[in-house]
């Protein structure tokens, strides 16, 4: 994969209210989900912001990593998989939340143990969308999505460098 043309940086702020968006509108469904699974690491913040608004206390992990470094895509590596609990009727009622979705590999992986259950990101590029239910908003596919636990405060370019006006 090579380096994605354009930047979404996303604050503290702007995620909260994204990840409550994405609160409100699974609400909406009007649907009972008996478990949260999160989809480790970026599903965690999510995941405890949905789970508050949804007072959804069974939270389960599964553990899967793939961009091993930044922007480049390796190998899925599955670290932990679900309960058989939660697996039952192929995951019917379960709410499975990351943070986002670019190629939908890893939504398509998780899929797999749980067919039935609802997957939800905040954030989407078009290859993923395919693999989601429900989120909340949609980037390009060459944008890089900077999230707020990635980030440090540096110097901007502007966008305009280098083009002859
Ligand atoms: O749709 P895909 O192309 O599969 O990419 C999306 C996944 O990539 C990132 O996780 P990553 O594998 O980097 O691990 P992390 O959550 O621990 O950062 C992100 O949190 C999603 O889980
Ligand atoms: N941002 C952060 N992590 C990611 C992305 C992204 O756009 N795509 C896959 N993992
Ligand atoms: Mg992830």
């Amino acid at each position: 994969m090579s380096l994605p043309e354009k930047a979404f940086p996303v604050s503290w702020d702007q995620f909260h209210r994204d990840a409550r968006a994405l609160a409100w509108r699974l609400a909406g469904l009007g649907q009972e989900f008996r478990a949260i699974v999160c989809i480790t690491r970026g599903g965690l913040v999510p995941a405890a912001i949905i789970s508050r608004e949804l007072n959804i206390r069974l939270i389960e992990t599964v553990c899967i990593a793939s961009y091993h470094d930044y922007s480049n895509q390796g190998e899925m590596n599955l670290l932990k998989g679900i309960t058989a609990e939660l697996s039952v009727n192929g995951g019917e009622g379960v709410l499975v939340i990351d943070d986002l979705t670019d190629t939908g590999k890893t939504a398509s992986e998780v899929r797999e143990m749980m067919p039935k259950a609802h997957f939800a990101c905040v954030y989407a590029k078009p290859s993923g969308v395919p693999m989601i239910d429900t989120f909340i908003t949609e980037v390009s596919q060459d944008t890089w999505i900077y999230f707020p636990w990635d980030m440090g405060f540096t110097y901007q370019e502007p966008i305009a460098k280098g083009h002859k006006g």
